[in-house]
């Protein structure tokens, strides 16, 4: 017989419903150095539900029962409309202050995951690459990127290209930037934000997660590159 407790959104004893995954994740993500200190996270969407962790708290210990439950689409998320929930925590708690660009990543991608971290790598890149892109040639895992919006991934010849946006001061109004950064790069993975992190997504939660991997290597190692003064992207073919 259904129910209609909210409560039933969250609770299952399936390791890969979004409520358990989403605690899950975070804790690795955590022990990875991408969303300490409360920042970052991930939101998982499952055809009409878009399962989000609660805003500024420890988000290694999230538990199922703190996840907020939201429909997709959403009636209306302009800023002076309330956004509408399937299930809120009974916690006094917030939604992430992701929401809008986790959305951008539906709304533009038909994502079914987003990530967002504060990894080091990512900040780090966004200031060795003072310009509108991030850019990097020749590296093998440049073939674990896929290419937004079709079933591809690039090749080892190809060139990874990440646009980078200027960081606000609040989370909520990089909303706009990002989605003209997705709609001028429509190929990009993810969008890199100056001085505070990136957002990367996928058709599902492994593909984002993996994603986030390969990209969060490639600003590691191109970081590095920069660093000892060689050349992150080659014109010729090795
Ligand atoms: C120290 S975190 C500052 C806010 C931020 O960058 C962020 O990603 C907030 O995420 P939350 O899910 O905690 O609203
Ligand atoms: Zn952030």
């Amino acid at each position: 017989m259904a129910s209609d407790n909210q409560d039933d959104l969250v609770n299952s004893s399936d390791p890969l419903h979004p409520a358990n995954l989403i605690p899950e994740l975070c804790r690795s993500f955590y022990n990875l150095g991408w969303v300490t200190g409360t920042g970052g996270g991930i939101c998982i969407r499952t055809g009409d539900k878009v399962f989000i962790a609660p805003s500024g708290v420890q988000k290694e210990r999230i538990l199922p029962s703190h996840i907020f439950v939201l429909p997709f689409p959403q009636p209306d998320l302009s800023p002076h409309t309330d956004r509408v929930f399937l299930r809120r925590p009974a916690l006094n708690l917030k939604e992430s202050a992701c929401t809008p660009l986790f959305w951008n990543s539906f709304d533009l991608r038909d994502a079914g995951s987003c990530i967002h971290t504060h990894s080091q790598h990512a900040v780090m890149a966004t200031l060795l690459w003072p310009g509108a892109v991030f850019t990097i040639s020749h590296q093998q895992m440049i073939k674990g990127v896929r290419v937004s919006g079709t079933g591809r991934s690039l090749s080892y010849l190809d060139t990874l290209v990440l646009p980078i946006i200027e960081n606000t001061p609040n989370e909520e109004d990089l909303k706009d930037s990002m989605a003209e950064a997705m709609i001028n790069y429509p190929e990009a993975a993810g969008v890199l934000v100056r001085r505070h992190g990136v957002y990367v997504w996928g058709t599902d939660w492994e593909k984002a997660k993996t994603q986030t991997e390969c990209l969060d290597y490639l600003f590691e190692i191109g970081v590095k590159m920069k660093l000892a003064g060689l050349p992150t992207v080659l014109n010729e073919p090795l």
